[in-house]
């Protein structure tokens, strides 16, 4: 049941779970909160559904020096001129820190596409080493609980 009348949606990608692992950790953060939450793969999701949601989390792993998903191209360019003014978004998204200068980019680059979009952001980028550990679902809730401060303004 959900407590707060607010609806949310995590889009995910992945290759070998962990971005996947981000995105549950999310959903459950969001459910305790009371929020209506869906979670959805980025190849299988419509950046036009987000005009219906409160909340969004995009969460993106990062590949070839920097790299956006494969499968999340068509959704990148889809963000391209949706106006998502009503939307407050978070992203996370796991990478490996060996990549340094292009540890999680396509978080960045997203981050970059919705700042287009009129969405208002609710904090910075949560960027995950590998597997997320105790540490990261402190971030993550830090970033779920600003989330919900920022859609009651
Ligand atoms: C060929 C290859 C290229 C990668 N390139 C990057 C990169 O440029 N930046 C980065 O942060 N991580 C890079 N990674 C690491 C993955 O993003 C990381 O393992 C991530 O946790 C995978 O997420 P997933 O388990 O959701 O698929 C790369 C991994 C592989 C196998």
């Amino acid at each position: 049941m959900s407590s707060s009348n607010l609806t949310a949606t995590v889009v995910f990608a992945t290759i070998t779970g962990n971005n996947e692992a981000v995105a549950d950790i999310l959903v459950k953060q969001l459910e305790e909160a009371g929020v209506e939450v869906e979670k959805a793969e980025m190849s299988q999701s419509e950046p036009e559904d987000l005009q219906e949601k409160d909340l969004a989390f995009l969460v993106p792993y990062t590949y070839d020096e920097g790299s956006l998903p494969d499968e999340g191209l068509d959704y990148f360019d889809d963000l391209k001129n949706l106006d998502l003014k009503n939307l407050v978004y978070g992203i996370a998204g796991s990478g490996d820190n060996f990549y340094e200068g292009y540890y999680c980019l396509a978080l960045d680059k997203f981050e970059e596409r919705m700042q287009e979009t009129g969405a208002k952001e609710a904090g910075p980028l949560v960027r995950i080493n590998l597997y997320p550990a105790k540490r990261d679902e402190d971030k993550l809730a830090t970033l779920v609980d600003a989330s919900l401060e920022a859609v009651k303004k």
